[in-house]
């Protein structure tokens, strides 16, 4: 699963070094990361609204549509596929992550 998404973000990251004609990502390079973001922020909207009607073949599209978009913004940004799967991998060694319940405030 790991390998296709680190193709991806090689061919987003070929595309940052060698724009071609009639590519969508060198087309979201050129316009910056204003343009990236947006379209981050509306690939995330379509996930929700998918999830919210339960549409799977539609969750599925628009998670991969987000994907995408999030993979421009982060070499857009200089990161690198490594330090978000480093930064996975760290987390996946601690357990317990529910933060515990505020206590309530009874004295003012
Ligand atoms: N994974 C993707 C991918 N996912 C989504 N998209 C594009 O993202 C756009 C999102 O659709 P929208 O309707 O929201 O946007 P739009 O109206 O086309 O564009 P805007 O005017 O809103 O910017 C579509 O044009 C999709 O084709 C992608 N474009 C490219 N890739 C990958 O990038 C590779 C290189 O593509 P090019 O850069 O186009 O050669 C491809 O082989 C794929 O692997």
């Amino acid at each position: 699963m790991t390998n296709e998404f680190e193709a991806l973000f090689q061919v987003v990251k070929h595309r940052q070094e060698s724009p071609a004609e009639g590519s969508y990502t060198s087309y979201l390079f050129d316009q910056g990361i204003e343009k990236i973001l947006k379209k981050v922020g509306e690939e995330s909207s379509e996930v929700i609204i998918a999830a919210m009607k339960n549409h799977r073949e539609e969750i599925i599209a628009e998670t991969s549509d987000l994907l995408y978009h999030l993979f421009v913004m982060l070499a857009e940004r200089g990161i690198s596929f490594e330090e978000v799967t480093a930064e996975i991998e760290n987390r996946s060694h601690k357990v317990g992550n529910l933060k515990q319940e505020r206590p309530d405030i009874t004295d003012y």
